[in-house]
C-alpha cells in the first residue's frame, strides 16, 4: 500500500452508519422469521426456549466469524448473539426467569449471561425457592448451581432435586467463571466478621484464613443478601463487618471493594442448571443427569455403575447425599455423556433399574461448551 495514513473519522463514522442500517434491516428480517417460528411453537405448544438450537447459532455464528476474518473475539460474537436470541424469546412470548437471588448474586449473573435483557428476571429467596416456582409455573425457567470446581457440590440443590426432580427437567448447562470480591464499609484491618454463603467460603479459605484467622464467618442466604446485610448494619453505625461476594453486588448496593479476586484458584467455575416443566431436545452432543438410591442388601453402588459401562455409557460425575430415608442409606447423582433417547443409554437404564430402589432422570440437556 502506498498510503498508509487512516481514512478521516468522518468517513469511516458514515461507513459505520451505513453498515449499521444493513444490520437492522438484516435483524428486523430475522425478527419477522422468529415471529413465525413463535407461532409454529404455539400451535404444537413447543417450548419457547431450545437451548440445542442455541448451541448451533452460537457455534455457527462464531465459525462463520472466524472465516470471514476473526477480528472479533469469540466472546463478543457470542455476547452479540445471545442478546439476539433473548430479543427473540420476547418476540415468541415474554419468558420469566427464577434465580436466587437479590440481585447481584452469581445465579443472577448466569441467568443474564445465558437468558440476556430481554426477559423478565425473578428474584427467589432460597435455591429450594426456584424449585417450587419452576414447578409452579409462576417462572418458565429457573437456574440454581449445582457445583463449584473448588468447593464441589451444592447441597441445597442435590437435596431439592431429591425431592422435585421427578417433577422437572434439567433442560440445560450453564458454566461460569466465579470472581470473588471483599466488600466492606470499614477499613480492610476493622474487619471482625465476614458474612457470606458457605459455598463462597469455601471458595476462599485459604485468602480468609491467611488475611482474617480471626474473623467470624456468618453464613448468609446468598451472596447478595450478605452484602445487603452488611450495608444496613453499617447505615445501623456497626463497623467490622464485610462480605465476599462479586463486583456487581458491591456496585449495586454501595459497598466499597476491600480486596478484589480473592478465590483460591483462578480458574474458579461453577455449574449451573437451568430447570424446566417440559424436556429438552436432542442436539447431538448431549448428558443426561439421573438420581438414584440403591436397594438394600443385595444391590451395591458397583451392580448399578457396571451396567452404564458395559453400555459404552460414560459418566463425567458422580456425587452422593444422605438419602433422607435411613440412615446410611444414599441418593446418588451421576452425569452419562448420552441423550436419553439414546439406545445405549436406555438399556443402561433397564439394566440398572433392578438394582435400584428409585432412579429418576432428572434431563437430558445439550452440554455446555463454552465458560461464560
Ligand atoms: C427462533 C427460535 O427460538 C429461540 C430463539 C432462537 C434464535 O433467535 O435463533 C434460537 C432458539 C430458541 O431458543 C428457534 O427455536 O428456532
Amino acid at each position: 500500500m502506498t498510503d498508509e495514513r487512516p481514512r478521516p473519522l468522518a468517513e469511516l463514522r458514515a461507513e459505520i452508519d451505513t453498515i449499521d442500517r444493513e444490520l437492522v434491516a438484516l435483524l428486523e428480517r430475522r425478527a419477522k422469521v422468529v415471529t413465525e417460528v413463535g407461532e409454529h411453537k404455539r400451535g404444537s405448544g413447543g417450548p419457547i426456549y431450545a437451548p440445542h438450537r442455541e448451541a448451533e447459532v452460537l457455534q455457527r455464528a462464531i465459525d462463520e466469524a472466524a472465516r470471514v476474518g476473526g477480528t472479533m473475539p469469540p466472546r463478543t460474537v457470542e455476547a452479540v448473539f445471545r442478546e439476539i436470541m433473548s430479543g427473540s424469546f420476547a418476540l415468541e412470548r415474554a419468558l420469566r426467569i427464577g434465580y436466587l437471588g437479590p440481585r447481584g448474586s452469581f445465579s443472577h449473573q448466569a441467568a443474564v449471561a445465558q437468558f440476556g435483557s430481554s426477559v423478565a428476571y425473578e428474584e427467589l429467596r432460597a435455591i429450594e425457592a426456584v424449585f417450587v416456582e419452576v414447578r409452579r409455573g409462576r417462572v418458565d425457567y429457573g437456574l440454581v448451581p449445582i457445583e463449584n470446581s473448588t468447593g464441589g457440590s451444592i447441597r441445597e440443590t442435590l437435596d431439592a432435586f431429591a425431592e422435585h426432580g421427578p417433577h422437572l427437567s434439567i433442560y440445560a448447562e450453564v458454566v461460569m467463571r466465579i470472581r470473588h470480591t471483599l466488600h466492606g464499609c470499614c477499613e480492610p484491618s476493622q474487619v471482625r466478621r465476614i458474612h457470606s454463603k458457605p459455598e463462597a467460603f469455601a471458595q476462599c479459605r485459604r485468602f480468609l484464613a491467611e488475611q482474617y484467622p480471626q474473623a467470624e464467618l456468618v453464613p448468609a442466604a446468598s451472596t447478595s443478601a450478605a452484602v445487603i446485610h452488611v450495608r444496613e448494619r453499617a447505615e445501623a453505625g456497626e463497623l467490622g463487618d464485610a462480605a465476599v461476594a462479586s463486583t456487581l453486588a458491591g456496585t449495586l448496593y454501595g459497598v466499597p471493594a476491600l480486596f478484589e479476586g480473592i478465590e483460591d484458584r483462578p480458574n474458579n467455575l461453577t455449574r449451573f442448571m437451568v430447570l424446566a416443566r417440559e424436556a429438552a431436545q436432542p442436539s447431538g452432543e448431549d448428558k443426561t443427569s439421573l438420581s438414584f438410591t440403591i436397594q438394600d442388601g443385595s444391590g451395591t453402588l458397583v451392580d448399578v455403575l457396571s451396567c452404564f459401562a458395559s453400555e459404552g455409557v460414560n459418566l463425567s460425575h458422580i456425587d452422593k447425599r444422605p438419602s433422607g430415608l435411613e440412615n446410611w442409606t444414599y441418593s446418588f447423582f451421576v452425569d452419562a455423556l448420552a441423550h436419553r433417547e439414546d439406545a445405549n443409554l436406555q438399556r443402561a437404564l433397564e439394566r440398572a433399574r433392578p438394582h435400584c430402589r428409585a432412579l429418576t432422570v432428572l434431563g437430558s440437556y445439550p452440554r455446555s461448551r463454552r465458560i461464560l
